[in-house]
């Protein structure tokens, strides 16, 4: 039944107005799935590659399409998903590109679950998945890479760790980015949006904790549960590997004073989760961290791991950290990823699911957020494709309960 009979790619556009690869997928009894890639502006040096996506379909049609149509059932994820690698040939995707893979993987899976009348998350979770949901980390504040002349540090986060249910923790988020407006206005600080939605004001990283620390107060007031607060560092893009030190607007730090910074801030804002605090090479830093304040905060790893089971190896063996971050897209595979979680999962690592700075309407990491159990996604806040993916998990929510 889920044999599949027609694969057909396409450009469309993605949320900063630059083509991506969009997939469809159709099996033999009329079962149907579409799927996008997103892409990364802060992306991992050790990321698979994305090609620009005319090339990225050309050489799909010619490598993966014949080893698909009439030959791998949709609803056999790892076999769809083998004959993406076999018809690539290279170990990080770079012939048909990973855009076009994780395209291809994402609408097999959903045409898939369309055969078997069952949601996305059921396909993927199966029955015996757990009942739980992920908190949503929500990006309110937010520079580097993803803006100009905003925050040195990528993303201010709120994250509604006592929220009692999915709606709740995304409604206040939106609540956290919208306090954090009217505190810019009061202090007369001009400010757009930048690539994910989040503020993007032109002040220091010290008003920006000042400001979200404020916002998150005043919205766990209103609300009644804890709003914790999280950073995504994006260490590697401070990172100068010349001279060895993390380039801030105001100064240099070294890699000791990088650790001792972060551990300071940890403490100072009670921080809950800390994303690449350091460089995606410097897995001892890492560990030298994670042994500081892995205790009390989630240390996750985005460039470091990226979605990488090698890498997620030689973490665990280091003790890098206790989470990772998951973006289908960095490893080209829904299978990859699935290979990932557990992983994680086995070595007490937490997995937060995660959006990528260019996005689209797709919703399949709130599937798969749901269906692997992870503690957490990472989906922004506002915003029509951040939207789209925190309205799914709230209708998985409420379908599921
Ligand atoms: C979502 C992120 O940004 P990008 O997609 O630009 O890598 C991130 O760094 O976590
Ligand atoms: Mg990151």
């Amino acid at each position: 039944m889920t044999l599949i009979t027609d694969v057909r790619l396409r450009r469309i556009l993605d949320s900063r107005g630059n083509p991506t690869v969009e997939a469809d997928v159709v099996t033999e009894s009329g079962g149907f799935g579409r799927a996008a890639a997103p892409s990364g502006a802060s992306t991992g040096e050790y990321e698979a590659v994305e090609r620009p996506p005319g090339e990225a379909i050309a050489a799909a049609r010619e490598h993966a399409v014949p080893r698909l149509v009439g030959e791998v059932y949709a609803g056999n994820q790892r076999d769809v998903d083998a004959a993406l690698h076999a018809a690539d040939g290279t170990d990080d995707f770079s012939e048909i590109g990973a855009n076009s893979a994780v395209a291809i993987s994402m609408a097999a899976a959903k045409a898939g679950a369309d055969v078997l009348g069952a949601p996305l998350f059921q396909h993927l979770g199966g029955t015996f998945r757990g009942d739980d949901f992920p908190i949503p980390l929500g990006n309110v504040v937010g520079g580097g890479e993803h803006a100009a002349d905003a925050t040195d540090i990528q993303e201010f986060l709120a994250a509604p760790v006592g929220a009692p249910s999915v709606a709740d923790a995304v409604f206040a988020n939106a609540a956290v980015h919208d306090a954090v407006a009217d505190l810019l206005a009061e202090r007369g600080v001009p400010c757009g949006k930048g690539d994910e939605g989040a503020w993007a004001p032109s002040i220091d990283d010290s008003e920006a904790f000042e400001i979200v620390d404020e916002a998150v107060s005043l919205v766990e007031d209103e609300v009644g549960f804890n709003i914790g607060f999280g950073l995504d560092v994006a260490g590697a893009e401070l990172y100068d590997s010349d001279s060895e030190t993390y380039e801030y607007s105001d100064r240099s730090r070294d890699t000791d004073e990088q650790i001792a910074y972060i551990a300071d801030l940890v403490d100072e804002y009670d921080l809950v989760y800390v994303e690449d605090p350091l460089d995606e090479d410097d897995y001892d830093a890492f560990a030298d961290l994670t042994d500081e304040v892995g205790d009390r905060t989630l240390i996750c790893g985005d460039d470091l791991f990226v979605t990488n089971t090698d890498r997620l190896v030689e973490g665990i063996d280091h003790g890098a950290a206790n989470s990772i971050l998951i973006k289908p897209n960095q490893i080209g595979t829904l299978t990859d990823a699935f290979d990932a979680i557990e992983l994680a999962t086995r070595n007490g690592y937490d997995s937060v699911v995660s959006h990528r700075s260019g996005e689209t309407e797709d919703t399949t990491i709130a599937h798969l957020a749901v269906a692997t159990d992870a503690p957490f996604i990472k989906t922004g806040t506002v915003g029509g494709e951040r939207t789209a993916k925190l309205n799914e998990l709230i209708r998985i929510a409420d379908d599921a309960t």
